[in-house]
């Protein structure tokens, strides 16, 4: 397997460069509807082409949603493939949005499915789901740090009802979130130690935090000083906006990767628009973060 640069530092290095917006691919049946497509593999590779084509040469990461190319079977994932391949060679990071989790013998195989360079799904990282516990990453963990990719952990997710399991406290008084948080700090602070040294660039594990969260934070505990990137889902759709990120991350601010997906792609199917619409989120961004 080649070992290329961490998945941290060529995601810091696109952040300086193009801003740190994701763009979520999310071919949801009524977007397809609404761009005059089909609800079909036809339709769902005509709408991943055009994000493609509008976004993959500017912003930082793509996102594709795993689940809205599942739902057409294996023509479906043909399409997934191709859309991971074609944003990829066409520059931006390829973030795998399919949360899996599983006892770590399954998580071994769901981590050759994404972040081995062989795989035909091979991406830039992959979101994964600790409640199963922590440990149960360590598979993907030692993939990801072997090939060069990245892991985003659910911690406090952008959905009112993540609250039940993330906010729950333990017998050590920390948080679940919390202690999720604390498992990310250990392993970029491993990292860290072994390639880094003191450069700027970010880990390689992140942690998945919603910006819908206002201050229930601070009700879960946990510090975000993680030393890795914080991705940001339900701006948009879900309620959140640019201007709602510094009172969420505080002091973290400068590590969120804010995402965005149908807050985009409503915009389409007219890549101009696509892109306006991804540049004024952007710029929105960089305002609320000065
Ligand atoms: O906590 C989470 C984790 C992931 N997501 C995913 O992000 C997008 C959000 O889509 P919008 O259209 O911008 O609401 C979607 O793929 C979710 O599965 C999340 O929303 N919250």
């Amino acid at each position: 397997m080649s070992v290329t640069e961490p998945f941290g530092a060529r995601l810091r290095r696109a952040m300086d460069t193009r801003g740190p917006l994701c763009v979520g691919i999310d071919p949801h049946a009524s977007l397809l509807a609404d761009w005059g497509l089909g609800d079909d593999v036809a339709g769902l590779e005509r709408f991943s082409r055009t994000v493609v084509e509008a976004l993959a040469d500017r912003v930082a990461v793509l996102k594709p949603q795993s689940a809205f190319f599942e739902r057409f079977g294996s023509r479906g994932v043909a399409v997934l493939e191709r859309t991971v391949a074609d944003a990829r060679d066409a520059g931006a990071l390829v973030l795998m949005d399919a949360k899996r989790g599983d006892i770590g013998s399954t998580m071994a195989a769901y981590a050759a499915a994404y972040l081995d360079p062989a795989s035909p799904l091979f991406c830039d990282a992959l979101t994964v789901s600790p409640y199963l516990g922590f440990g149960s990453l360590d598979p993907a963990i030692a993939l990801a740090r072997a090939s060069g990719s990245g892991l985003f952990v659910l911690a406090l997710t952008s959905n009112p009802e993540g609250a039940e399991v993330q906010h729950a406290v333990r017998a050590d008084g920390r948080s679940v979130a919390a202690t999720m948080l604390g498992h990310l700090a250990e392993q970029n602070g491993a990292e860290r130690k072994n390639w880094r040294g003191n450069g700027a660039a970010l880990g390689s594990f992140g942690a998945v935090v919603g910006a819908t969260l206002g201050d229930s934070l601070a009700a879960a505990g946990g510090s975000l000083a993680i030393d890795g990137p914080l991705l940001a889902p339900g701006i948009g759709a879900q309620g959140a906006t640019p201007a709602d990120l510094p009172a969420v991350f505080g002091d973290a601010v400068g590590n969120v990767v804010p995402s965005v997906s149908r807050g985009v792609l409503r915009h389409g199917p007219d890549t101009a628009a696509l892109r306006a619409a991804a540049a004024q989120i952007a710029e929105e961004v960089w305002t609320a973060a000065k």
